[in-house]
């Protein structure tokens, strides 16, 4: 399975160019796209997921034209948006039922095995016929994804589903996506670096509608092997070492700032080589695109 974007262009009425020209490959497994509040990353999944036109640019999956077939698309699209809404006094059972019929699973059996799979899959199956406004928000997430995942889609795009979950809950819901990319292609939307590098094969970092990266998670941190350096520096010495190197994050630990610098060998006294990780690479590309267009 394959998923091809070219191009996408999106500039929305008031002027905001939220797509510029965006290309990405994406093959079967998961699929992280990284990237700040505003990056974009929405604009890109409404539009894979056929809810919003571009202006231009073309997406393939699997060798059809999705834009000139959207129902084609939707077939196989399973999609859990950042928001979405849910009849709080429905059962989890009841709700999956009738999405299901939306779905086109018109057959009772099919329809009822599907509901008790996905319930049983997401953890759900003790609280099937309870009233899901009584649910916590990772209930609410898991029925979300059980929603999406009706009709057995062979795509599937989650955007941004963990912000506010705890980290009981995010892993639950994560090591569910892990188990479901195994053989279709999923799409995990999100601003949190460590979601991509638990679990993604392959990556794209996107800001201000711009890709600025796509690889895989341990290509991008190779790429970065003995560029990373790192100083505990005091607060007053912050500003000149933000105007002399490319500072890409400062940390804090007790209280003071560490410094992580991208220079090619020592950018000088005191600074030390550091391993680097997904997030260096992350913050490496964003602020890497503020220094080239300030
Ligand atoms: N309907 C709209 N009309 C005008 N501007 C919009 C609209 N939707 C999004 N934008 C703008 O387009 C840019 C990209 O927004 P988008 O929601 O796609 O980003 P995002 O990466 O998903 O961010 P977030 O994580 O905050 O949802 C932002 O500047 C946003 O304000």
């Amino acid at each position: 399975m394959q998923l091809t974007v070219r191009d996408l262009c999106k500039t929305y009425p008031n002027g905001v160019r939220a797509l510029k020209r965006v290309s990405l490959q994406i093959s079967t497994g998961m699929f992280g796209l990284l990237g700040p509040n505003g990056a974009g990353k929405s604009t890109l999944m409404r539009t894979l997921a056929t809810l919003q036109d571009p202006d231009s640019g073309s997406v393939e999956f699997d060798a059809f034209d999705v834009l000139a077939h959207k129902e084609r698309l939707r077939e196989v699209l399973g999609y859990l948006p950042q928001e979405f809404g849910l009849y709080p006094n429905l059962s989890a059972e009841t709700i999956l039922d009738h999405f299901a019929v939306l779905k086109g699973v018109t057959d009772r059996r099919e329809r009822a095995a599907q509901v008790r799979a996905l319930l049983e899959q997401t953890n759900l199956a003790p609280a099937a016929r309870q009233a899901v406004g009584g649910y916590s928000g990772g209930m609410k997430q898991r029925l979300g994804i059980a929603i999406a995942l009706l009709g057995r889609p062979r795509l599937v795009i989650v955007d941004e589903p963990t912000a506010g979950l705890d980290p009981t809950e995010r892993h639950r819901f994560l090591d569910l996506l892990a188990e479901i990319g195994q053989d279709i292609v999923v799409i995990l939307s999100t601003h949190i670096v460590e979601d991509v590098h638990e679990l993604c094969e392959n990556f794209a970092i996107i800001s201000h509608g711009e890709v600025l990266y796509s690889g895989s998670p341990t290509a991008a941190v190779a790429g970065l092997r003995g560029q990373i350096w790192r100083r505990m520096v005091t607060r007053a010495e912050l500003p000149e070492l933000q105007r002399a190197l490319h500072v890409i994050a400062t940390r804090f630990v007790a209280g003071r700032p560490l410094v992580h610098v991208h220079h090619p060998e020592s950018p000088g006294p005191g600074f030390e080589p550091v391993e680097p990780d997904l997030e260096d690479v992350y913050f490496f590309h964003i602020t890497g695109r503020t220094r080239r267009t300030p």
